[in-house]
């Protein structure tokens, strides 16, 4: 039986002047997918994204969380009904340590949930439950160490931490390994992998090994059009994908 659509996009549109960067884009995301989208540099692959976490409006279309318009949604709400990212660049608060940063983004959670004032017990669930974000996630010996010592495939785990942090339903992770060597890339996206399978996963990556590993499906965006959405083995024996991306049009 299919799963149920989470995250779905419907004939997006959008312009920076007079480019094209988001051009009919319908998309669905079904509970508990893999989804790696790809194309060469300048496809519109952050760009969509942004448009779907609500950090650019689109010209037209919609989008919708769970079967509920969230088109014109604040991205802070979106974040709270569950829709969150990750990005290329680090983010993270380098004197912090993981369990300090987790912790803080639970806490901030549970405050946006109207909830700011627990006491110290629920300060202590929250230390709890960011300790187990990052045993998930193989960080739970690294977690009182200062974020600034870690390898930096561990700093790019901890940016998951923090998503997690938000009990997201769908999470878009931009380059999740991007800067991290190619050995600590498949330890990152077997993490990737491995998440619950109630959230729903678009990852953009431009490593066809991993694309090829690690998707389950693969939406080929190309000049901000979706070229192809199909599984790994048609993505890679199709021609056209072979021609415009492939063959050397963006970075392999
Ligand atoms: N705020 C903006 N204003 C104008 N043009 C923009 C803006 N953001 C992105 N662009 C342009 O839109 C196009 C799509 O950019 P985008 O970053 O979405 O591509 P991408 O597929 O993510 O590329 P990459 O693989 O290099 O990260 C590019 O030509 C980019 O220069």
């Amino acid at each position: 039986m299919s799963e149920p659509i989470v995250l779905r996009t419907d004939a997006l549109r959008k312009r920076f002047g007079s480019l094209e960067v988001a051009r009919d884009v319908s998309l669905s995301l079904p509970r508990g997918c893999r989804h790696a989208l790809i194309g060469p540099n300048g496809a519109g692959k952050t760009t969509l994204i942004n448009l779907i976490t609500g950090q650019l409006k689109p010209d037209s279309g919609t989008i919708s969380l769970e079967g509920e318009d969230i088109t014109a949604t604040p991205a802070a709400t979106r974040v709270r009904r569950g829709l969150t990212r990750t990005f290329q660049i680090n983010t993270l608060f380098p004197d912090l340590t993981p369990l300090e940063a987790v912790t803080l983004a639970v806490c901030e959670r549970q405050r946006t949930a109207g909830q700011f004032w627990r006491g110290l017990f629920a300060h202590e669930e929250a230390i709890d439950e960011s300790f187990a974000i990052l045993t998930q996630l193989g960080l739970g010996d690294v977690a009182t160490r200062t974020t600034r010592t870690l390898p930096y495939g561990q700093q790019r785990l901890l940016e998951i931490a923090l998503a997690l942090a938000t009990r997201p339903r769908v999470l878009l992770l931009d380059e999740p390994a991007a800067g991290v060597p190619k050995d600590e890339s498949a330890v990152l996206f077997d993490v990737i992998s491995a998440l619950p399978q109630d959230i729903s996963v678009l990852f953009i990556e431009h490593d066809m090994d991993i694309v090829f590993r690690f998707a389950t499906r693969i939406v080929v965006l190309v000049a901000g059009g979706v070229l192809l959405e199909a599984d790994p083995e048609t993505v890679r024996t199709d021609p056209r994908v072979r021609e415009v991306y492939l063959g050397g049009a963006g970075h392999a």
